[in-house]
């Protein structure tokens, strides 16, 4: 097939802006603005950001060497963990050695495939009404559907449904939370003080606090026992590991790691998919008879039927990967494609820059979900395409997320219809996470 859709995307200004500039222009509003055609056909970009320095390596082997083949040598940058210590503390995202391997572990059977059919009916149920919301006609905003949509799925399978986690207030909250964090990280990142300056800011401390105190309430009510469910058994665990108090804490740390990190992302990539889908109406139809066969049969091998799906949410991850950049810090020197790094040297990883590179991959800004054909891997460098990271670090919750997308744009396509809105501006927005500035307005029409 040939790809004709080249969905939206900033515009790419001659040159980088200088170090200083970038501090106050729309690269400080939205991370993935303001970079050049070049920086997507570079492999290396080293800056001096008042006195720290930051690669950005592109080759694939530069970042297979940091998620990789030199892990130990690269932890979470101490900033970026003093940045979300307010809200995610020190939970599985934001620990290192001892402690992170200690929590991956406890975790990691939550997460294998066995438990993941497990939910499959309840993310099913979920998809299915989901998709009954959808009106018959008119527009639609995908990104707060999906949002909705994944928040309840988060709830019911990792905290039994708990009502407090699936208002819209908890929704606005981890938004601010997420815009604030984004901004503040970039700051701390640049050596600016940690201090919430503007109203938006603010707005993001008291969302942290509120996710914070709701989580907390939670955990607390459940006692040490902890209760039947994922939260209550990450409970119990922490209390047979460690002293009470710290049992508690590490308990909320989890507990919003994995309610903002396990539902966030996915709706966001939900998005993008639709959206992507209703600028290729081929796909989309394509798509839709493969989700309308599978639908017809047993739930719990019911993404394994949909591999044609598959290539497009994973097409829609490669041009708007949610977790957009994701940052290490260099615990000693090393070298990267024959670049010097330095102990203490950030070094940052960009899915947004690697996943459309021009060396990387042909017509890198068009929709073609033929890219990610059966075989077609066998061409990629495994280290150029990374939604979910890569390394010991990769996303724990990859297929729980996988199969949730897919399960949600079956019963949607099924459903509807989707096609572009006519002067609607679709604007993606890098922060911790990417999405659609504003919503993503589509049209929907009867299936
Ligand atoms: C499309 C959806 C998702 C995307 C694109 C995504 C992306 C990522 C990425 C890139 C990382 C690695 C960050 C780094 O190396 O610094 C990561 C880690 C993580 N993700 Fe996801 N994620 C998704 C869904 C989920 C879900 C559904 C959950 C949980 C239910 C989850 C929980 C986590 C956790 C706990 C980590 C930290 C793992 C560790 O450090 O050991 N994510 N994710």
């Amino acid at each position: 097939m040939t790809a004709s859709f080249v969905p939206a995307y900033p515009d790419r200004p001659a040159a980088i802006a200088p170090v200083w500039r970038s501090l106050f222009n729309e690269h400080s509003r939205n991370a993935i603005a303001g970079w050049s055609q070049a920086a997507f056909s570079e492999w290396h970009t080293r800056r001096v950001v008042l006195g720290t320095v930051v690669h950005i390596p592109r080759h694939p082997d530069a970042v297979e060497r940091v998620l990789l083949t030199n892990a130990a040598h690269y932890e979470k940058p101490r900033l970026v963990k003093r940045v979300v210590a307010p809200l995610l503390g020190r939970g599985l995202v934001s620990s290192d050695g001892e402690l992170w391997r200690t929590q991956r572990k406890l975790v990691a059977p939550s997460f294998a495939p066995g438990a993941i059919i497990r939910l499959t009916g309840l993310i099913a149920e979920a998809a299915e009404r989901s998709g009954a919301t959808l009106p018959l006609a008119g527009a639609v905003n995908v990104a707060a559907l999906a949002t909705a949509t994944t928040m309840r799925i988060i709830a019911e399978a990792l905290f039994s449904g708990d009502p407090r986690l699936m208002t819209d207030e908890a929704s606005r909250q981890i938004e601010a939370a997420l815009l604030a964090a984004g901004k503040v990280r970039v700051m701390a990142l640049l050596g600016m003080p940690h201090v919430r300056l503007t109203p938006s800011a603010r707005a993001g401390g008291r969302a942290q606090r509120w996710l914070r105190d709701t989580l907390g309430a939670i955990v607390r009510e459940r006692g040490p026992e902890g209760g039947d469910d994922f939260i209550g058994g990450m409970i119990r665990a922490l209390h047979e590991r460690f002293p009470a108090d710290e049992a508690v804490e590490l308990a909320i740390d989890n507990a919003a790691t994995f309610y903002v990190a396990g539902h966030e992302t996915t709706a966001n990539a939900l998005a993008w998919s639709a959206y992507l889908l209703a600028g290729d109406p081929a796909v989309q139809d394509r798509a839709r008879a493969e989700a309308v066969a599978a639908l017809d049969g047993p739930v719990e091998n019911l993404a394994d039927r949909l591999p044609y799906l598959r290539q497009v949410l994973d097409e829609a991850m490669r041009l708007y990967p949610p977790a957009p950049r994701f940052e290490r810090e260099a615990m000693a020197d090393d070298a990267l494609n024959g670049v010097a790094i330095r102990r203490g040297d950030i070094v940052s990883i960009w899915p947004w820059l690697i996943h459309r590179h021009q060396r990387l991959w042909d017509n890198a800004d068009a929709f073609d979900p033929d890219r990610f054909a059966p075989g077609a891997d066998a061409q990629r460098h495994r280290f150029q395409y990374l939604p979910f990271g890569g390394g010991p670090r990769v996303c724990v919750g990859a297929r729980f997320a996988t199969v949730e997308a897919l399960i949600i744009l079956a019963h949607w396509l099924a459903a509807r219809r989707f096609a572009l809105v006519e002067g609607a501006v679709v604007d993606p927005l890098g922060s911790v996470t990417l999405r659609p500035r504003g919503g993503l307005m589509l049209a929907v029409t009867p299936a």
